[in-house]
């Protein structure tokens, strides 16, 4: 069976974005005039990177968002051959800027999002719960736009419970504490914190979870023990943990180059989906989810991997319950 058959992932994206990269020949210096060696923009947003991430690798997707249907983001899209659900947007798609410097730091600046009302949320559901009819996965990724409620994938959780579809969730600040909050009656299968997410609502620290990755493991089993299927937590340099049921594992990456971060964690939450639409076993799916971020992160601006940007037989998995391989 080919991976076009095997599975069918459906992003949700209810704050995307026009990402500006701006590359800057020198280090970032607050409050001078600094010359650009280069300026590109791509449409983006964490779901429609899955898709675009996805329709790289051959599987079949469906990227679920806001905006006018003749807005030149979608015909980006549909020219990259993503099939697009655009719903009635609040307002023009956004403009996000990041800032990449010659040793790979990457500055983000994330503007708000057109306000929504309750009307356009409903809107957008329904045309979730639509293409989720016949989804393997849903993948709700994001921040949530002015005026939606903390509380909304949390709702949306539920609510896909009535599809066949697994269910994915990577999202930060409020609308991440209103999912922690509302487990385990909203307990996705699969969520996808970076370590200072992690950090932000089980306490910890970032760093510690770098440096010792069993730390992040055994943070982030107080989801699983909530419910939640599987938490990989991104960290970065320091490689992933994945946290099931049965076990934990960490991997670290081959040695890269970083270029931008923008789009990493899209990748990575990509490539444990990948994993688990061919069968993979959790070091498997972790392997690829590792090849996805460390990929992505050595691509200029928000440029997703294809597999043939992956290098997984260099990514090194250890159980972190047993140690070993
Ligand atoms: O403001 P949000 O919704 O949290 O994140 C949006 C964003 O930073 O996420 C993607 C990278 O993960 C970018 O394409 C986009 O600009």
């Amino acid at each position: 069976m080919s991976d076009r058959q095997a599975g069918k992932i459906v992003t949700l994206t209810p704050n995307p974005s026009n990402d500006r990269t701006v590359t800057l020949a020198g280090p970032l210096v607050r409050g001078a005039v600094q010359r650009l060696l280069s300026v590109t923009i791509q449409a983006g947003g964490k779901g429609v990177n899955i898709s675009r991430a996805a329709m790289s690798a051959g599987l079949e997707t469906e990227a679920v968002f806001p905006a006018r249907p003749e807005d030149p983001f979608v015909t980006e899209l549909e020219s990259a051959g993503i099939r697009c659900y655009p719903a009635p947007p609040a307002g023009d798609v956004r403009i996000n800027l990041a800032i990449t410097e010659p040793d790979g730091t990457t500055t983000k600046l994330n503007s708000p999002g057109a306000t929504v009302t309750s009307a356009h949320l409903d809107d957008l559901a329904a045309a979730l719960l639509d293409r989720a009819a016949s989804a393997t996965w849903v993948v709700l990724a994001g921040s949530l736009p002015p005026g939606a409620p903390d509380a909304w994938y949390a709702e949306l959780v539920q609510a896909l419970r009535s599809t066949q579809a697994q269910v994915a969730v990577d999202t930060s600040e409020g609308p991440l504490s209103a999912l922690v909050a509302a487990l385990p009656s909203a307990a996705p299968d699969l969520m996808k914190p970076n370590g200072s997410e992690l950090a932000s609502f089980v306490g910890g620290d970032e760093d510690a979870y770098e440096a010792d990755p069993a730390l992040a493991a055994a943070a982030a089993r107080q989801l699983v023990d909530k419910g939640v299927g599987a938490v990989l937590v991104t960290l970065g340099g320091a490689g992933a943990c994945l946290v099931t049921a049965d076990g934990a594992w960490h991997a670290t990456p081959p040695p890269i180059q970083v270029v931008s971060t923008v789009g990493a964690g899209d990748s990575s939450l990509f490539g444990y989906l990948l994993g688990d639409v061919r069968g993979g076993s959790p070091a498997e799916r972790l392997t690829l989810a590792v090849a996805y971020g460390s990929a992505a992160a050595s691509l200029p601006g928000t440029t997703i991997p294809g597999p043939s940007d992956t290098s997984p037989g260099q990514v090194l998995v250890k159980s972190i319950t047993q140690g070993q391989s």
